[in-house]
């Protein structure tokens, strides 16, 4: 039996380099965003190492055998929320590496030394069906299309994008992912550090199905609370119903024609 709403806590967190300091600093935030009332808790994409390709060998481990998921299982069941970051009701590996080369601005290459989930990754939870991408898979609609039609009530995207990209589109990213899709989208980014090497926007937010903004923050670190109140899913999408109106007679062939 699925209850209509729940918070949501978006933690965008200070992160550095030594991993134990960021799992034990992320244990912290956790369970202050328990205490705050969140039943459902995002960590960003790279909560236990900076954000850099020069790190990941470093700061990665496997799953779920490694430090990161231990100690963020324990503070999961001590803060009693669902944790995204922490594991194992599902593990969403990132679908579409961020590989960009902005010229004089930003050259990112995450394909030199990680490779790509293969698969769209949904879970049941007590306050509905989610779903989940990482950053970059935020600028590919479909995936979150197909998760709204497997009735997915909001997608979460642990993120991390920079000060190029940032102002440009994270923002119309997340509420375009929204409203195509009459869905809640939840954005969890690092706190800003402009002694790292790459510096994140910041700027975790929550949007409702009617694309507005109901939580965001700067870029230091902080914790974005929503209430989230599953009835307005039936309101929007019953007063403009794109999902009933898709014509997929026109567009089956997207994937077919695609060069
Ligand atoms: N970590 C990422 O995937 C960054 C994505 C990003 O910044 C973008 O513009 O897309």
């Amino acid at each position: 039996m699925s209850s209509n709403s729940f918070k949501i806590a978006c933690i965008q967190l200070a992160v550095g380099f030594n991993k134990r300091t960021n799992l034990d600093r992320a244990k912290g935030k956790i369970l202050e965003a328990a205490r705050e009332g969140a039943n459902v808790v995002v960590l960003p994409e790279c909560f236990n190492s900076p954000y850099g390709t020069q790190y990941f060998a470093e700061h990665a481990e496997s799953i779920p055998e490694g430090e990161s998921v231990t100690v963020l299982s324990e503070a999961a069941k001590e803060a009693k929320v669902l944790l995204v970051g922490g594991e194992l009701i599902a593990k969403h590996r990132k679908i579409h590496l961020f590989d960009i080369d902005i010229p004089g601005k930003i050259r990112f290459q995450e394909s030199d030394i990680l490779s790509p989930g293969n698969s769209l990754t949904t879970f049941d939870t007590g306050y509905g069906k989610m779903s989940i991408g990482i950053c970059y898979d935020m600028r590919f609609p479909e995936l979150a299309m197909i998760a709204a039609r497997k009735g997915c009530v909001m997608m979460i995207y642990p993120g991390a994008f920079n000060m190029t990209t940032g102002p440009l589109h994270w923002e119309l990213l997340q509420r375009a992912r929204a409203v195509d899709n009459q869905l809640f989208v939840a954005t969890c980014s690092p706190a800003r550090d402009m002694d790292a090497t790459y510096n994140a926007w910041g700027h975790s937010t929550v949007v409702d199905p009617s694309g507005q903004i109901i939580a965001t923050t700067e870029h230091e670190e902080a914790i974005v609370y929503a209430d989230i109140d599953l009835q307005q899913l039936q309101t929007v999408r019953q007063s403009i119903p794109v999902s009933m109106q898709r014509r997929f007679d026109m567009y089956v062939d997207v994937a077919a024609n695609a060069k």
